[in-house]
């Protein structure tokens, strides 16, 4: 990331003004199109109090879903939602930038909430192009000039090029909300070479990505160990020759990880610190769960073993630094929990600054009652691994091309 410190809301005043607030209320949704989880509206919830106690009038836009997925819905029920969290009635509107929505915009007072519809339901906000061409997208036209500022919350989609996240900051000075300050300055740890040693701890199913962040931090020397876990630990002991048995060789063929066994002992041999699990749980085929040594596997894996575990924890201690993302196993399953559940006890106890990233690891995090001794969950799904992989999010340069266009550079 550049060095420039993005403006924050403490740079500039609100009372009075008309605020564009980009958030990211998407949300997953039951059959009844009923939100089954809250917690990436909470997360804004600092942000949108803020600027309603220093007298703004704050207009929300969101996305929720794709175009022709089950979740693709109107931001009706996020509406009830953020009134139960404000404590204050949050309007809505069915439109993103008709003439409705734009007399409701005028029409909005200072300490006032508004929520426009789906911002996905406009054509144009579903296509990624460069911040110059998403500046002359109706949607902005129509609608920054209404605005005073704009803020983006959104860190969840900051790896989208998509107009409300790019156009915006060309034509209206922009800064970051709340949400998005403390995702850059938590995540911003993760690069600082002061704090060490770092431990990143990678697991879960997303396995080319997972790669890619690997890639990543051992170009850029950032990591001091990664332990590997989940069917990315099952590559690399696939990349180091060792065959783990007719059932999970199939598994990884099936899921095209085998593809990546290259690459992963490239990595290798770069001499990259990375580990692979000492053993395994795992089922044979009349279900019975035992552990098996990683380098006489029989039954599927299913989550890293006792030993694992013990080795594992240890070195996560050491760490000033922990980022973990990504079960041990098939943690839907209670049998294979135990070694997702033993980790991340292992960080949040080890005194280091830990940054957990993915629903699975939030999942244990609260099973444990722990969410007090975290240093951050990132709110950030394909945003938090473009992150760690590297890769420039438009939404930050935006706001940089803004801040320096606007005259509100921090640094
Ligand atoms: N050894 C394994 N074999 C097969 N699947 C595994 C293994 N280890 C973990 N998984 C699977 O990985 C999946 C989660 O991986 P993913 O990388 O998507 O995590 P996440 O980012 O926390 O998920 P989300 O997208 O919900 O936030 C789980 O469904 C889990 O069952
Ligand atoms: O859930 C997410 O990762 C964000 O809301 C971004 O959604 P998208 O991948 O559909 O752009």
């Amino acid at each position: 990331m550049s060095q420039l410190k993005l403006p924050t809301l403490d740079d500039i005043d609100v009372s009075g003004k008309k605020v564009l607030l980009r958030v990211d209320f998407n949300s997953p949704v039951g059959d009844n199109e009923e939100l089954l989880d809250d917690s990436r509206i909470r997360a804004h919830v600092p942000t949108i109090k803020e600027l309603l106690e220093r007298g703004a009038a704050v207009v929300v836009v969101s996305h929720q879903g794709r175009p022709g997925e089950s979740d693709f819905i109107t931001l009706e029920p996020h509406a009830a939602k953020l009134s139960a969290l404000l404590g204050q009635s949050v309007q809505f509107v069915e439109d993103v930038m008709g003439p409705e929505a734009r007399r409701r915009i005028k029409n909005l007072k200072p300490g006032e909430v508004l929520l426009l519809d789906n911002v996905r339901f406009l054509a144009e906000e579903n296509i990624n192009a460069p911040p110059e061409v998403q500046e002359k997208t109706y949607l902005v036209r129509r609608l920054a000039k209404l605005f005073d500022y704009y803020v983006n919350d959104a860190f969840a989609t900051a790896h989208r090029s998509q107009p409300s996240i790019v156009g915006f900051p060309m034509v209206l000075p922009s800064v970051m909300g709340r949400l998005m300050q403390k995702e850059v300055e938590a995540l911003s740890k993760i690069f600082n070479p002061k704090v060490s040693p770092k431990v990143f701890v990678l697991g879960g199913g997303k396995v080319p990505d997972s790669l890619s962040i690997i890639e990543n931090i051992v170009e850029n020397k950032v990591a001091d160990r990664i332990l590997t876990t989940g069917l990315l630990s099952e590559l690399f002991l696939v990349a180091k020759g060792i065959d783990l048995g007719e059932s999970n060789m199939k598994f990884l063929e099936k899921k095209g990880i085998l593809s990546l066994v290259p690459k992963a002992r490239k990595l290798l041999l770069s001499g990259a610190p990375i580990d692979v699990p000492l053993d395994f749980v795992t089922v044979d085929e009349e279900g019975n769960v035992k552990v098996e040594p990683a380098y006489n596997v029989t039954g599927l894996i299913r989550d890293i073993g006792p030993a694992t575990i013990r080795s594992y924890s240890e070195l996560i201690k050491e760490a000033k630094v922990v980022v973990m993302r990504g079960p041990a196993g098939v943690m839907e399953d209670p049998r294979f929990r135990k070694g997702t559940k033993e980790l991340v006890r292992a960080a949040l106890e080890s005194g280091a600054f830990t940054i957990f990233g993915g629903g699975h690891l939030t999942a244990v995090i609260e099973e444990l009652g722990m969410k007090d001794r975290v240093g951050h969950i990132s709110t950030g799904g394909g945003a938090l691994l473009a992150f760690l992989s590297g890769k420039e999010l438009p939404a930050l340069k935006a706001l940089e091309i803004s801040a320096r266009k606007f005259g509100l550079i921090k640094g």
